[in-house]
């Protein structure tokens, strides 16, 4: 078997093209503009490429789009106090600080004083809560992105065996409870997890989020399988020559690839749908701070 390839790319633009569609209709009929705010820390060189990725998207899909940026030795204080003059200010609908930050700041201190219903990236303790609950809640943009791939590939998921190779608070953890509330079987497999080639091979779905580069060959995939990388590792390319470098993902693409009925490649594959959901995530809340009714096919 070869497998299809789920071009996430192209499907990152059909999801930017309804959210087009939707903030259209807002300022049309209501006057309002979504507005995304995202706050960087620092110089992290792939944070600042994302940043500027965010920010050219959310304007492209009609968006006003708030960028902060501070520097790397900013302190707690000063960082919470732009998060608050965000959370306070209505023309801000999203709020997104940019991981990771520098190790001086807590992370979850900082996530957790962002405004539940402007917490874009779904990292809120709260959202995290409702999301656990089967609750309305913000959905984290990487794993909804997956589920929207999932969802389009198969139709409905109910039933499917499913491995999420990863127990990350970011994707692993979230990722499994989309996929339980869509009615799978759902096992985390993680770093100690006992036999992990067998309990991989009998999952109709595998979402691989582990950060290690190829860990999963093609014999560890079950015929047919769905697998959803959501690995994006640089490595060494001595072949394109000296110094060179290039992205692949957790998984061993051609090996799986051979085996399985549908991959989605590193790159083109998960990542471009990150930010498309970060972007559907900023109307839905724009739509849910209004009382109006939310997109359809936008969120989880
Ligand atoms: N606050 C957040 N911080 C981080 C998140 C997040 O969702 N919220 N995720 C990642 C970084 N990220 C967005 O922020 C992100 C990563 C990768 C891509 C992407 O499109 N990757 C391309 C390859 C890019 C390349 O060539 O290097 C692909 O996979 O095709 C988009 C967004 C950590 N921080």
């Amino acid at each position: 078997m070869t497998a299809q390839v789920i071009d996430g790319k192209a499907f990152a633009a059909t999801v930017r093209e309804k959210v087009a569609g939707h903030v259209a209709r807002l300022k049309e009929e209501h006057g309002i503009t979504p507005g995304l705010a995202v706050v960087l820390v620092g110089e992290d060189p792939a944070s600042q490429v994302y940043v500027r990725s965010k920010g050219k998207q959310t304007v492209e899909a009609g968006m006003n789009s708030y960028e902060h940026k501070l520097e790397a030795d900013t302190s707690e204080a000063d960082l919470l106090a732009v998060v608050d003059q965000l959370n306070n200010d209505p023309n801000v609908h999203g709020i997104l600080v940019q991981l990771p930050l520098p190790g001086h700041l807590n992370e979850d201190l900082i996530i957790n004083s962002i405004a539940p219903e402007k917490d874009v990236d779904g990292f809120h303790i709260s959202n995290v809560g409702l999301l656990g609950t089967g609750q309305k809640s913000m959905v984290p943009c990487t794993p909804l992105g997956c589920l929207m791939m999932l969802r389009d590939h198969h139709g409905s998921l109910s039933g499917m065996d499913a491995v999420v190779i990863g127990r990350s608070n970011i994707v692993g953890k979230p990722m499994a409870q989309l996929l339980l509330g869509d009615s799978c079987t759902v096992t985390i497999a993680h770093s100690r997890t006992k036999d992990l080639p067998e309990v991989v091979r009998r999952a109709d779905i595998v979402v691989a989020a582990v950060g290690r580069p190829e860990m999963v060959p093609g014999d560890w995939i079950k015929e047919g399988a769905t697998v959803i990388d959501v690995g994006i590792n640089r490595i060494d390319a001595p072949e394109k020559g000296e110094g060179k470098t290039r992205l692949v993902g957790d998984v061993h693409y051609e090996s799986a690839a051979a085996v399985a009925g549908a991959i989605t490649p590193v790159p083109g594959g998960v990542g471009p749908m990150t930010i498309a959901c970060l972007l559907a995530n900023t109307v839905t809340a724009c739509c849910r701070a209004n009382g109006l009714a939310e997109p359809e096919g936008l969120t989880a």
